[in-house]
């Protein structure tokens, strides 16, 4: 019997790569185990996703012809357990052996001891960031993005670190460090439920990235604001903790509980409506509208690996046409004079750059003055906000947004 770390492992690749599930959903679907299987079977699951191409390089030379995709699936967790995670031989070889039916035993053996032998020196020379890129990807971050486009792969061989957005007034917890953009950030691994304040409320789970949209839109105490597509709810805190009266829509209703689960831990008022955004018709309009777009999310890889994988470039065309439908629905519910943000966690142009080309009649573009997010002026160059996993490289890096705020003349 393999160990109950490696069937996870070997469960969560097989429904990401074979069913093209999402790897949060393919962790909740696992038979119940010992916590610390599960986040060791986690580890070895993302580790892989984040370095399939060179996990598959290292082992090329040793697979004669195509094998078995339960096969395929087991000697990439061996091989990165033995490249990437330190893992013993003996430990990794034999557990990965049992994964496979018995035909293929030998084989499994056979090709890990090989790569066993060689450890970490089996990835020295494979160009990691292009292998680990799916080409589609490249290809397009390359158009969008220009050479830019090796960094942010290379960004992406790194796990992220844990980023918090704190209420107005609360310290910096002990041993973050402050980013230009009043995020506190935290190293990698560190677990939110266990720091001072998480019951008190008074800090959330939020990349540096994410909570800038929210910070273009600037609400003032006592503005009627409406965040749309809300869920868990981020953006919802920051407009609530700024004093706006909020609105969150939000269209799943597990997900709305999940966000009012957390206004209720936070301790801030907003009141949360479960409806498709597109449709849903307030009594008043508002003051100012977030509109943080379903979308490929292809900006949070390093904390999604599964992302890369699961993406077509079919996703990306079909999620942009939805944010356009969404984008004119939001603006038909902005006032007079009112402000929008529009924004999407992707670093492809058609959910990010191609929107300013599509600025609704009667709105006009709110351009990022110089100076209004002091130490991030490389992202608001073209006065829409562009963020890239390569960005504050020094400090971690930060996920891919794209927002650009409108106004209604
Ligand atoms: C990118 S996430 C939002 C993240 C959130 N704004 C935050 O900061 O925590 C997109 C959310 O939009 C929701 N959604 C997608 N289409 C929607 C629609 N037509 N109307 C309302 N919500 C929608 C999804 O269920 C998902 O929760």
């Amino acid at each position: 019997m393999p160990s109950a770390t490696r069937q996870a492992a070997h469960a969560l690749i097989t429904a990401v790569l074979q069913a093209r599930r999402p790897l949060e959903e393919a962790l909740d679907a696992l038979p119940p185990m010992e916590p610390r299987d599960r986040a060791a079977g986690h580890r070895i699951a993302a580790t892989v996703l984040r370095r399939l191409g060179s996990l598959d390089a290292v082992l090329e030379p040793y697979l004669q012809r195509e094998p078995p995709a339960t096969v395929r699936q087991a000697l990439r967790i061996g091989a990165a357990e033995l490249t990437l995670l330190g893992t013993p031989p003996h430990a990794a070889v034999s557990d990965c052996v049992s994964l496979v039916p018995r035909a293929f035993s030998g084989l499994v053996n056979a090709v890990l001891r090989r790569v066993a032998s060689a450890g970490a020196a089996a990835l020295e020379g494979l160009d990691a960031p292009r292998l680990d890129t799916p080409s589609w990807l490249w290809t397009a971050w390359q158009k969008a993005h220009g050479n830019a486009v090796r960094r942010i792969a290379e960004a992406h061989q790194h796990e992220a670190p844990l980023d918090l957005s704190l209420k107005p007034g609360v310290a910096l917890p002990e041993g973050a460090t402050l980013l230009p953009g009043g995020t506190a950030r935290m190293a990698h691994g560190t677990r939110i439920t266990e720091l001072p304040g998480f019951t008190e409320g008074d800090l959330w789970a939020q990349d540096a990235a994410a909570a800038l949209p929210a910070r273009l839109l600037a609400v003032r105490p006592g503005e009627r604001a409406l965040d749309l597509c809300a869920a868990p709810g981020g953006k919802t805190a920051q407009l609530a903790a700024a004093g706006a009266e909020v609105v969150a829509v939000e269209r799943d209703p597990k997900r709305a509980t999940r966000l009012r689960e957390n206004l209720a831990r936070l301790k801030l008022p907003a009141e949360v409506v479960v409806a498709d955004a597109a449709a849903w018709k307030p009594d008043a309009l508002f003051d100012a509208i977030l509109l943080d777009a379903p979308c490929t999310a292809t900006g949070t890889i390093r904390r999604h690996p599964d992302v890369a994988h699961l993406k077509r470039a079919g996703d990306v065309t079909k999620l942009a046409e939805t944010q356009s439908r969404l984008l004119a629905a939001a603006c038909a519910l902005l006032a007079p004079g009112g402000r929008l943000v529009f924004a999407t966690c992707s670093l492809q142009a058609e959910e990010g750059e191609a929107h300013l080309e599509r600025v609704p009649e009667g709105f006009a573009l709110d351009r990022v003055r110089p100076g209004e997010l002091p130490g991030m002026e490389a992202m608001t160059v073209t006065g829409a906000l562009r963020t890239r996993p390569d960005m504050l490289g020094d400090s971690g890096g930060m996920d891919g947004f794209f927002a650009m705020r409108l106004r209604r003349h």
